[in-house]
């Protein structure tokens, strides 16, 4: 086959330096050579192949990602690997498996929730994946709401145990990622009953599920797989689980105590802390999502610019050669915000990361006045982030045309894995109505003289923002980032006061809140996205070296931003912040940063760095020999192993047959 670029015309064209740009992309020059050593470790080893995980029955399946995810610990031992080394080779191995579940939230929930014995205890065992660990929160009858759990946890003081049990079916634990089939142990969310009967709301216990020698359940413990999921291959590599107590005794150190404690005598005790950091693991496991959605986006986008370039179709004049459908504005309008998006989220992830490492110290100094702050933004910007990125893979998708509907596109699959972020660690509304109610808080403090801090700082320039009207005169004014941000400040302040306003019009609070639940998620929608458009407008005061990086950006930055004025026209223009004539100007000056975007956006996904490995897309190859591929690629399906198909005897001769004998009659 032969051996040329074909995007080596895109990437000639280019105004900027795309090595700078990767490691903008990643972060830092360190993390920059991190990432690029284990995708390239990961590329390069045929355990990691992926692209026969679609055509595996589920069983086949199953076992082949625990093969890879134990050939994955063997080279982490191997090769002493870090912490930060071994999280990336995980990641670029990119199969979801009950790692996922040990590392990201029952590793962090007992060096969150444990006492410093605790941790003593079970953080080296964890370590070494001498036990595996999965996190049982949610259950048949209860997700979103976690203080309806029905699992309780009832202290036996005479024997100074927990019993664990499921008093319902409802009670069920169901869709622990890792519990099906692997995890030994779990952290099990139970509400806590002490002998005077009295309920303590939900609490954390370490709850040992199977046999260490021969990895059978316990006694009173019944656990399986909760069967198939949505997509061929996708999210059917996770062992989710279901999980029933019947009065299962655990030793009482087995609640995780940081947070309060239940003494030998059966006494409960609070720690001077509030009652929400039982939460804590969701909050920082929020803001990693907030981090994988770009990169999902970025995936998603790099497939579809590529093939944009190489997809060919109508305006061929003379016999020459058809039009790029990437030169098409309506390719364009649809893929670069998509591709200006990648880059604002992986922006305000860094800043997500920050703020969560600040609240973090905060908590260690007994300082709790950020983490309404911290538990709004991750909630808020997870929300936003997964929302936008399930539904831009599905857009990336159509962009790529019939051929995006095969899976050697890596389209179907990439999809089909990511959409259940809009649900997991919170359902994307509820987490908006999170956001809202924090909002609600923010504005009804702001007569007594409250001053807002943080991401709701602009509330406290309400009166200015309630009025303000913006003085774009021409296309060219709104490349102005004060402009631009105020616009956003305003719609998101009138949104949210005019809900709090609507909200004292119910004598009940909770009524209004009810009632009026899509225009708070509306108002919490317009805070998040302001929150990303400032973010990425503080990335750029910083000094970003690089021939043209920056400038590209910045063209990137106006593109989130005006775009998203244009799909939310009704909110700027009803709330008087803009006039239609400055929304028409924005409009215009989209279209002509849309021509800045074209000769960059190959080497604008290029700047990703990702592996044809970790694309896994015949469409979205490095090279873009896209139709020699397919066509290859067909070939190898099962379909086509034998000329004539299997049943042509039971099915299609005696069809025909009979279809020839009816015609003679
Ligand atoms: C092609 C192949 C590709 C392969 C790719 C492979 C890569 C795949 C992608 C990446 C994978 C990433 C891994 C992810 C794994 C997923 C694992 C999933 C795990 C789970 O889902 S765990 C379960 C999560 N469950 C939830 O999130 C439940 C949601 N519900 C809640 O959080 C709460 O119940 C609530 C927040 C909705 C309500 O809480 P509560 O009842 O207590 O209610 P109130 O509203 O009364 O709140 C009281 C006050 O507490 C504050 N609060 C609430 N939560 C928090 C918090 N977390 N932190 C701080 N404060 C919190 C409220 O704001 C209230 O405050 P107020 O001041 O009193 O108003
Ligand atoms: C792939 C996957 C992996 C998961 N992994 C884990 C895991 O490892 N551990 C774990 O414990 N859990 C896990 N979960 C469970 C997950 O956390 C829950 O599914 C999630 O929290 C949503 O809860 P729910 O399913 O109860 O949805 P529900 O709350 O029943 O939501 C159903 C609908 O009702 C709406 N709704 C609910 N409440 C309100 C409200 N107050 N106002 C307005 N609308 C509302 C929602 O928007 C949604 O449209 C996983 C789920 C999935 C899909």
């Amino acid at each position: 086959m032969e051996d040329v670029d074909h995007l080596a015309h895109e990437r000639s064209k280019a105004q900027f330096d795309v090595e700078e740009m990767k490691i903008v992309w990643a972060g830092s020059r360190h993390a920059f050579e991190v990432t690029d050593r284990m995708s390239r470790l990961v590329a390069s080893d045929p355990i990691f192949r992926k692209d026969n995980r679609t055509l595996l029955p589920r069983k086949e399946l199953f076992k082949n990602t625990l093969r890879k995810a134990a050939h994955a610990w063997k080279r982490i031992i191997e090769l002493r690997l870090t912490e930060e080394e071994a999280s990336k080779l995980r990641f670029f191995a990119d199969e979801p498996n009950f790692t996922e579940l040990h590392w990201g939230m029952f590793v962090p929930f007992i060096k969150g929730q444990g006492t410093d014995e605790q941790q003593k205890k079970w953080l080296p065992l964890a370590y070494k994946m001498q036990i595996i660990g999965c996190y049982a929160q949610t259950e048949l009858g209860h997700g979103s709401n976690v203080q309806g759990l029905e699992t309780t946890a009832t202290f036996d003081p005479l024997t100074d145990e927990f019993v664990i049990h499921s008093p319902t079916l409802a009670s069920s634990k169901w869709w622990p990622g890792g519990l099906g089939k692997v995890s030994t142990h779990a952290v099990v969310f139970a509400r806590l009953i002490i002998t005077d009967d009295r309920d303590y709301g939900v609490h954390g216990f370490i709850v040992q599920l199977r046999s260490l020698d021969d990895h059978l359940p316990l006694p009173g413990i019944t656990v399986g797989d909760i069967g198939n999921k949505f997509g061929s291959g996708a999210y059917n590599t996770m062992d989710n689980g279901l999980l029933r107590f019947d009065n299962v005794r655990i030793p009482r150190d087995q609640m995780l105590m940081r947070i309060s404690q239940v003494t030998r005598e059966g006494k409960y005790v609070q720690s001077n802390v509030p009652r929400q950091l039982v939460y804590g693991t969701m909050v920082y496991v929020r803001q990693t999502i907030v981090a994988d959605a770009s990169c999902a986006l970025a995936r998603a986008v790099c497939i579809a610019t590529r093939y944009s370039a190489v997809r060919r179709q109508f305006g061929s004049q003379n016999g020459g050669v058809e039009t790029q459908v990437i030169d098409y504005k309506t390719q364009q309008n649809r893929l670069f915000p998509l591709l200006a998006s990648a880059y604002a989220f992986r922006f305000v992830g860094e800043w997500l990361k920050w703020l969560y490492t600040d609240v973090t110290q905060r908590l260690q100094a007994k300082d709790f006045s950020t983490l309404p702050e911290a538990h709004a933004c991750t909630a808020g910007l997870k929300s936003l982030t997964t929302t936008v990125t399930a539904d831009s893979i599905e857009e990336c998708r159509k962009l790529c045309g019939g051929h995006g509907y095969l899976s050697c596109s890596g389209l179907p699959e990439l999809f089909a894995v990511y959409i259940p972020a809009c649900t997991y660690e919170g359902d994307n509304v509820v987490l908006l109505l999170q956001v809202a109610r924090f909002l609600m808080k923010t504005v009804s403090q702001l007569p007594s003289g409250m001053k807002p801090v943080g991401t709701t700082a602009y509330l406290g320039r309400v009166e200015d923002l309630m009025q303000c009207h913006s003085t774009v005169k021409k296309a060219e004014d709104w490349l102005n980032p004060s402009v631009v941000l105020e616009v956003f400040e305003a719609r998101a302040t009138r949104l949210s006061v005019a809900c709090a306003q609507n909200l004292s019009k119910f004598a009940k609070q909770e009524e209004g809140f009810l009632e009026l639940a899509a225009d708070l998620v509306e108002a919490a929608v317009a805070h998040c996205q302001l929150i990303v458009v400032s973010k990425f407008i503080e990335k750029l005061q910083e000094d970003i070296p690089g021939k043209g990086v920056k400038e590209q950006l910045q063209t990137l930055c106006y593109v989130y931003a005006l775009n998203l004025l244009h799909k939310h026209l009704g909110d700027f223009v009803a709330t008087g912040c803009i006039t239609p004539k400055q929304a028409s100007l924005a409009n215009d000056q989209l279209r002509s940063l849309y021509s800045q975007v074209r000769p960059n956006a190959v080497a604008l996904v290029d700047s990703f760095n990702y592996t044809d490995h970790y694309l896994s897309s015949i469409l979205g190859r490095y090279d873009g020999n896209v139709y020699p591929k397919l066509y290859e690629e067909a070939w190898k399906d099962p379909l086509n192993e034998s000329v004539v198909p299997d049943g042509y005897h039971e099915y299609i001769r005696p069809l025909l047959k009979q279809q020839l004998r009816n015609a003679r009659l």
